[in-house]
């Protein structure tokens, strides 16, 4: 972290006044009917940077508030990739039963999306309350927190967090073929999925992204101990490997039949190749890549982009557009659509070697799945309120 973002934060929180932020009406209300507040730090989110910012500012910003640890609110660090989840399940799930939860989370879009699944049994049950979370974005991409303009100023999202209000976190589900498993632990492990309760069908909910192809082999590529230490550049050196591999091969042509539903009407995109199929909620995956620039801040939402085989440098030439304000989807070679769900028939044969599942990686929301051959993938918006998200005042 920069000194001068430092002095910015210290210089904000010196400056704050308390009484006329919105936050000291929504912790005082929270505090009025005995509601939970948690402080989450994903310590190995983006460069691992969280921890020390918690430690830093965190404590006195809510002292500010009259909170203190212990009494007011709980703090937890991650200690492994799964904290989040089962904080979700096995805590914030019982409370938001019958209490509105607050949790300050300081993490990328992965705890968002460990949040997201943890509840999402318990949302769709009567008498939740959805928690309210507030965002300190210490990921990589912060996508969410990006588009929803959480973190718009130098103060990490603490000016969000003070001035901004609840509002519903759009989602959608992924549902799997039965055979999908989640990579872990760098492409070493495969874990089971998730289910849903009656039928044995794999399933994640999202927030940002679910993706086949291009997008989803840089971010399965990229989430390497090694890689992250470059932070965001690890997308741009995984996406680099991906268009000029080093078997001088060009760029992979994913070969599936994907479908897309408008309307009740499921339409066949009119081609058997992919590069790039990317359904999302949202409008930036990184703060200067505007992948969808129709979608406005947690508008509910879902787009389609996607394209054809192209050459590397095609490739390379889109991803640039879209680092320039979102010019790639008025390019012809681009498809850019509103969707309601997508459904995608995975035809990548081989599954003798490393190949043939290589291709079938899934992205959701930065988590990796593999799916087997012959397997698919159906996307339906999902209108639950799992999660509010603090954002920023109109
Ligand atoms: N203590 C820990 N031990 C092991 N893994 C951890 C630990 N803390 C966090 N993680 C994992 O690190 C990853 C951090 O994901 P997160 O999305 O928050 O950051 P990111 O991937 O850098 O950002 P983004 O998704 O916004 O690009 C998650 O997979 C999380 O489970």
């Amino acid at each position: 972290m920069a000194d001068e973002t430092k002095d910015q934060v210290a210089e904000f929180l010196d400056k704050l006044d308390v009484t006329s932020a919105s936050l000291r009406t929504l912790v005082d209300n929270i505090r009025s009917k005995s509601g939970p507040i948690h402080v989450v730090v994903s310590i190995l989110a983006g460069t691992g940077k969280a921890e020390e910012f918690y430690k830093k500012h965190i404590p006195k910003f809510l002292a500010k508030f009259d909170l203190k640890q212990g009494d007011d609110y709980t703090t937890h660090f991650t200690k492994s990739a799964t904290t989040v989840t089962e904080l979700a399940q096995e805590v914030f799930a019982i409370q938001a039963r019958s209490k509105q939860v607050f949790i300050i989370l300081l993490s990328g879009d992965g705890g968002i999306v460990d949040l997201l699944n943890g509840l999402a049994a318990s949302a769709h049950k009567d008498g939740y309350v959805p928690p309210i979370v507030a965002v300190l974005p210490f990921g990589t991409a912060n996508a969410l927190a990006h588009s929803s303009r959480v973190a718009s100023d130098e103060t990490f999202g603490l000016s969000t967090l003070c001035h901004g209000s609840p509002k519903q976190v759009p989602i959608f589900s992924v549902q799997f073929s039965p055979g999908a498993r989640l990579v872990t632990d760098e492409g070493r492990r495969y874990d089971e999925l998730p289910q849903t309760s009656s039928i044995p069908i794999p399933l994640l909910y999202g927030g940002v992204v679910c993706s086949w192809g291009f997008h989803a082999a840089i971010v399965a590529d990229s989430d390497t101990a090694e890689f992250r230490k470059h932070g965001i550049e690890r997308f741009k050196m995984a996406a680099n490997e991906a268009l000029w591999p080093s078997n001088g091969k060009g760029p992979h042509e994913y070969v599936g039949d994907v479908y897309l539903s408008r309307n009740g009407k499921w339409i066949k995109i009119p081609r058997e190749k992919h590069s790039y199929i990317l359904a999302t909620t949202v409008s930036n995956l990184e703060q200067k890549f505007v992948i969808s620039p129709a979608s406005k801040p947690m508008d509910g939402s879902l787009r389609l982009v996607h394209f054809g085989p192209m050459g590397a440098d095609d490739v390379m030439k889109v991803m640039m557009q879209a680092y320039d304000g979102g010019k790639h989807v008025d390019e012809e070679t681009v498809g850019y659509e509103t969707i309601d769900g997508l459904w995608i028939d995975f035809k990548e044969d081989s599954d003798e070697d490393d190949d043939g599942q290589r291709w079938r990686r899934v992205c959701v929301d930065g988590k990796i799945i593999a799916v087997e051959k012959d397997g698919w993938i159906c996307v339906t918006k999902d209108p639950t309120t799992v999660l509010e998200l603090i954002v920023p005042p109109r």
